[in-house]
């Protein structure tokens, strides 16, 4: 059975109900866990009350404000996990940024600010929540994040975050390798094409998520909730001897050699 009752879950990258991360919230809660969520706060408000308000009915007892490229807000973010739960057993990592002008359009013309920007928010991110994380998970725990096939193939448009999932998944690797001492472990879910405010900025993501339906083998996308199913089932005691690993949830369409 999957059980996550009594379990301490951190999820971040909640911008609005389309997120990815809404959907993991969404099958933490449903499978027990109790929630703390982090919002990007920004001089605009653009998340805070958005965000507030969509999780409310899951009842998180942490909301704070989470900007990876702020290391005060992650040690602040941290500091009150410890005061408040003592103890963390699951992290979801969920958020990445590029600009908009490296995702599309000629791969050579990535700046090198565009790809310090892209490594530092998508990449970098997971191991300074993770190294925040360590000290806090004292009794093991269970770390995911997301990624996508564009960091092992060529996915047109995709760019300078196929460079930056392809960092983020040997992180995985070398932090589940560091962090199984503590029976902790990390793995990545790669996820099929899904429209969110993130993939928007993608250029012609409408055509690569109507190729997958054309072509995967289950011939659609997938949804928020199954990818949700998926990070529930690896932060379970279900997926107790699984981690560094690449979780493809994407309607199998990784598998096809022609499309
Ligand atoms: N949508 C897809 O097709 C797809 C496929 C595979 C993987 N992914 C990955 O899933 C993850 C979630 O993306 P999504 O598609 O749900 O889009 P989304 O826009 O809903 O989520 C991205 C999140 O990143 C957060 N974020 C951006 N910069 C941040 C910062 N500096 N600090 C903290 N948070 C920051 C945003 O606030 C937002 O909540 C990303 O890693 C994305 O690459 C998405």
């Amino acid at each position: 059975m999957l059980n996550l009752t009594g379990k301490n879950a951190l999820v971040t990258g909640i911008a609005n109900d389309r997120s990815i991360a809404w959907g993991i919230a969404q099958q933490l809660h449903k499978a027990g866990a109790n929630l703390g969520i982090t919002y990007l706060p920004d001089d605009r408000g653009r998340f805070e009350k958005k965000v507030s308000e969509l999780v409310e009915p899951l009842n998180p007892s942490l909301f704070l404000p989470c900007d990876v490229q702020n290391d005060e807000q992650i040690q602040a973010t941290f500091e009150t996990i410890r005061d408040k739960w003592g103890r963390l057993d699951i992290l979801i990592h969920c958020l990445a940024f590029a600009n908009k002008d490296d995702l599309s359009g000629d791969f050579s013309k990535i700046s090198k600010d565009g790809f310090n920007l892209a490594l530092d928010v998508s990449a970098y991110s997971l191991i300074q929540l993770s190294a925040a994380a360590k000290p806090l998970m004292t009794e093991g725990g269970s770390i995911v994040t997301l990624t996508y096939l564009g960091g092992v193939r060529v996915v047109p448009n995709y760019n300078v975050m196929g460079i930056a999932k392809a960092a983020l998944e040997m992180n995985v690797r070398y932090l589940a390798s560091e962090l199984g001492a503590q029976n902790v472990r990390v793995n990545g879910i790669s996820a099929g094409p899904i429209r969110t405010l993130a993939s928007s900025a993608v250029g012609g993501i409408r055509d690569m998520i109507s190729h997958v339906e054309q072509v995967a083998p289950l011939r659609r996308t997938v949804t928020q909730l199954e990818v949700g199913n998926a990070a529930a089932f690896l932060c379970s005691d279900l997926a107790s001897g699984i981690t560094g690993q690449i979780l493809y949830v994407d309607a199998g369409y990784e598998i096809m050699g022609m499309g």
